[in-house]
Formats: structure tokens, sequence, C-alpha cells
């Protein structure tokens, strides 16, 4: 898979470690978000992987900020982006399973590197189930989709 990889200044210290991770699992890194640790605004550095996700340039994302939480609320802005904080590797394979997570956000000041690396792991070995219910689940939330982004 092709896997957007982004952070602010707060997770800058775990991107370089998870991209490697990532291309150690065999997928394709799309680097996207700070370059150090100078401070950045969430909202820059999420926009960017949401458009990936949106055009097809990636198929799945990391967002690594302090605490997880703007860069979840923001992916969550654009339509056909599904993402979520995840601190437990349950959620993170179940979220791709049960509801076709495409963005994990992490928060570095929340779980440490070696969590972290568990989170990714589970995340990109995950496929999103074949059950109907699943699937009809996603189609009532795009349904919610189009009656917003109308
Ligand atoms: O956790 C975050 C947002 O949910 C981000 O990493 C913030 O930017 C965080 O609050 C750190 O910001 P600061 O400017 O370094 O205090």
């Amino acid at each position: 898979m092709n896997v957007a990889v982004s952070c602010d200044h707060a997770g800058f210290s775990y991107k370089a470690p998870i991209m490697q991770l990532i291309k150690e699992l065999g997928h394709t890194v799309i680097e996207m978000g700070a370059s150090s640790t100078e401070p950045v605004d969430y909202p820059d550095i999420t926009e960017p992987v949401a458009r990936a996700i949106q055009s097809g340039q990636a198929d799945r994302a990391v967002i690594i900020c302090g605490s997880g939480v703007g860069i979840t609320f923001t992916a969550n802005k654009f339509k056909g982006v599904r993402a979520c904080i995840c601190h437990d590797s349950y959620s993170a394979h179940q979220g791709v399973e049960h509801d076709d997570l495409n963005v994990l956000c992490i928060g570095a000041k929340v779980v440490g590197i070696e969590v972290a690396r568990e989170l990714v792991t589970s995340f990109l070995a995950a496929k999103f189930s074949t059950l109907e219910r699943y699937h009809r689940r996603i189609e009532k939330v795009e349904l919610i989709e189009r009656r917003m982004f109308k």
C-alpha cells in the first residue's frame, strides 16, 4: 500500500521510526508534514494527508501530533476520510476490519514509541471485512457525508 505519514512538531520524533517501520512492512511511504521540531499548526499538516486519501494517492495514512486529538477531528472534516485516534492495537485493527478506518492518528505524548509501532503494525495488517453489515454501516456514513457536503 501507499501510506502517507505526517506529523506536527510534537510528533516529529516519531516520524522517522514510524516511516522506517512502514517500509520494513513492505509498504511505500509518502512523507508529509513537519521536517523539524519547529512549531507547525496541526490543520496545516493534516489537510494534505486527507487530500491524498481523497485522491487515491494514499491508501492509508498515519498522522502523529502531541495528543492525537486535533489531527483526528481535522482529518474527519474531509469526505471519505475515516480517521481515529488509537491508543490500543485492538482499536487500530478492528477499526479497519469493521469500520474501514483509513487514517490512524497517534499522540506522541500519550503512547510510547513501541506502542506506536504496534498500533501502526496492527493498522496496516488489517483488512476491511467482507461482512455485509459492516459495509451497510459505512454506506450509512457515506449518506451522511453526502448530505453534509452537498
Ligand atoms: O496535540 C496536538 C493537537 O491535538 C498538537 O500536537 C498540538 O499542536 C499540541 O497542543 C502541541 O502544541 P504546542 O504549540 O507545542 O503547545
